[in-house]
């Protein structure tokens, strides 16, 4: 797969430098930490580079849609990057038990869906924002009740200790980004949407050694999933994806405006 933009940045701060503007809203940049071993800053900073040329900054921050953000925490374990995923609590009124990143509804006190994803993931998962080295927001996606959902992609340590808010989070987990272009467990369907536009379900079963239990991973949050790691790792995935794997930010891009016309023209038709 061809990357179609390949800026070289230069290196910045990284949070996990004592000293430096660790965490720091757009201080995302390359890692000068001697401190962390060779291979693990080589996968850092790959990540950093790849994700940097997906970068949506804040182009579809106009779009006349309710808004929500997510965080895709990513951390490195063994030196392979690892994606720290939650299940929502069952008392929730909206997708109990479903696996999900931390995010939630933007609130008026939110500068941008970086706020928004940064906020949600300190009350739903104990996550200090300064402890997050955020690098890009990946292309929107649009959930059922039609919020526009952000992910914002992060660096997070390893070491991080998660305090799962119990009112919207009963579990805590990590996947190994590799999953989820080379699954062991792994079905999909079709699914047309409300507003008529017909989409791929990607639904991916994760036996977690850790906590000797299974998770379901599937739909939005499946999709910024996948996005990430072809994002990341730029190989073709075991499985069919809805994208031109040479083309992959023009028809992510492509994707998503079709979606969002759908709806657009859905609510229209309704006037
Ligand atoms: C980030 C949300 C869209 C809003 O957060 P909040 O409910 O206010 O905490 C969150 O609801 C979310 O991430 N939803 C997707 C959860 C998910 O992927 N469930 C699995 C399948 S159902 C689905 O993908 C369709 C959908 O929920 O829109
Ligand atoms: N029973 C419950 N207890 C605590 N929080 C709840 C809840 N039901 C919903 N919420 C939270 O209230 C907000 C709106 O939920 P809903 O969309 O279901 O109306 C969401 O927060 P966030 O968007 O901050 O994550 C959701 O997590
Ligand atoms: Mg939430």
């Amino acid at each position: 797969m061809a990357a179609e933009r390949d800026e070289e940045p230069g290196p910045g701060p990284c949070c996990l430098c004592p000293g430096t503007a660790a965490g720091k809203r757009g201080m995302a940049g390359g890692c000068r930490c001697s401190a962390l071993p060779a291979p693990r800053q080589g996968v850092m900073e790959e990540a950093r580079r790849r994700l940097r040329q997906f970068d949506v900054g804040d182009k579809f921050s106009r779009l006349p849609l309710p808004r929500a953000a997510v965080l895709l925490p990513l951390m490195v374990r063994g030196d392979r990057l690892h994606l720290l995923l939650t299940v929502r609590s069952m008392q929730l009124r909206r997708s109990p038990g479903e696996v999900c990143f931390p995010g939630g509804k933007s609130e008026a006190t939110d500068k941008d869906d970086v706020d928004t994803a940064l906020r949600e993931a300190k009350e739903e998962v104990g996550l200090q924002p300064e402890k997050v080295e955020v690098i890009c927001r990946l292309m929107p996606g649009i959930d059922k009740m039609n919020n526009l959902v952000t992910p914002v992609v992060g660096f997070i340590e390893d070491t991080f200790q998660v305090t799962p808010n119990p009112d919207e989070v009963s579990e805590v987990f990590v996947v190994p980004l590799e999953y989820f272009v080379k699954p062991l467990n792994y079905k999909t369907f079709s699914y047309k949407t409300t507003s008529g536009y017909l989409t791929r379900i990607h639904c991916f079963t994760y036996d977690d050694q850790e906590h000797k239990r299974s998770f379901k991973i599937w739909g939005l949050t499946a999709h910024f999933a996948v996005f990430l790691a072809l994002v990341i790792f730029g190989e073709r995935p075991a499985f069919e994806v809805d994208y031109d794997l040479d083309n992959l930010i023009s028809s992510s891009e492509d994707n998503f405006i079709n979606l969002y016309a759908s709806i657009y023209e859905r609510k229209k038709s309704n006037l």
